[in-house]
């Protein structure tokens, strides 16, 4: 719905020389980015993505921007970064941050099949190995510790199911992440909102993840354990489709095999993965940001996947 930032096609023509992609031929805004400007734009050399930052800042981008150079360049499917003459991806326009990516080709695949889950989980783990030597260290924002500074700002909006519900996920999360165990998962950047409308597929063929703006470094069972709860489920309940989760579980286990404290660890991180987006809609729901033009997400519906999550052991990781 929003394009925040207008970019014409003469100011492209005049910003554009630098990043040697020929002339600039057409611009067209993309409506369903909620977060920045999007455009798809068409150059001498093909077409491309220029997103214009609307919240993130110079300071702030080159983790998320460095990190999708960085995979690309290993040969994980992301949009890669393309540089101008002296190699700067994050460049001013319109006194905002921004980038040209490539475009990824296709659409998002919002009704999955197995197929899609396996290819989903295969390049997930090849992107955590990718991503392992990368040197720019974030955590994840949306981690414990924001968990933590929210639960008191939400809970006065709750129910008292609901209060208990948050009131005792957060008791078994803090004493989950002091556990040995959780000390012994493997962790490094992680994606952390791989859901349905974050991945590109061409057909069948995966063509990318994208929209890296909630990366950090976090476990690796944690970011599988959030694309798990949005890819692997019947959206009007909340229950884990058991064929869609052995495809992902066991594509992911392939490329990079699970160890036994992550087979441990599986269900109490799944229910994390539910958390972290019940307390985050929770928060855009009651608490909208000033200007907030959309529909917040329904946060009963990760309030659903939780209960469902506690109420049910997880099917083995491996
Ligand atoms: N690299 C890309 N290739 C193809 N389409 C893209 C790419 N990046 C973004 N898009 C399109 O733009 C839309 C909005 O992007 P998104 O990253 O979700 O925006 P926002 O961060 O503003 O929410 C996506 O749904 C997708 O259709
Ligand atoms: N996936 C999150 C919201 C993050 O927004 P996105 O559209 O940029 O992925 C949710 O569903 O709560």
């Amino acid at each position: 719905m929003a394009v925040f930032t207008p970019v014409t096609l003469d100011d492209l023509t005049q910003w554009i020389p630098p990043f040697s992609l020929g002339k600039a031929l057409a611009i067209r805004g993309i409506s369903s980015g909620i977060e920045n400007s999007n455009f798809f734009i068409d150059t001498e050399r093909g077409e491309y993505v220029l997103t214009v930052f609307e919240n993130l800042s110079f300071e702030q981008l080159p983790f998320y921007l460095e990190l999708m150079r960085h995979l690309a360049r290993r040969g994980v499917l992301v949009p890669a970064p393309v540089a101008n003459q002296q190699d700067q991806i994050i460049n001013p326009l319109h006194g905002k941050p921004a980038a040209i990516v490539t475009k990824l080709e296709g659409d998002c695949q919002m009704a999955p099949a197995p197929v899609h889950c396996a290819a989903v989980g295969a390049m997930l783990a090849k992107m955590h190995l990718a991503a392992q030597d990368f040197p720019i260290r974030q955590p994840n924002l949306r981690g414990l510790p924001w968990w933590r500074e929210t639960t008191p700002v939400v809970l006065p909006y709750l129910p008292p199911d609901g209060q208990q519900l948050l009131r005792d996920e957060m008791a078994f999360q803090e004493a989950f992440a002091a556990s040995e165990t959780y000390r012994q998962l493997p962790n490094g950047p992680v994606h952390a909102d791989l859901f349905r409308n974050n991945v590109m597929f061409n057909g069948d063929q995966l063509s990318g993840f994208f929209d890296f703006y909630f990366a950090g470094c976090d476990t690796w069972l944690f970011d599988l354990a959030v694309t798990v709860n949005d890819w692997c489920i019947d959206l009007s309940t909340g229950q884990l489709d058991i064929a869609r989760v052995r495809a992902m579980l066991d594509a992911y286990h392939g490329v990079r095999p699970f160890n036994a404290a992550e087979e441990a660890a599986w269900q109490p991180m799944l229910r994390a993965g539910a958390l972290r987006f019940w307390l985050s809609r929770l928060y855009d729901f009651y608490l909208p940001r000033a200007a907030e033009m959309l529909t917040p997400h329904d946060p009963g519906h990760f309030e659903r996947i939780l209960r469902q999550r506690v109420a049910h052991p997880a099917p083995n990781l491996y």
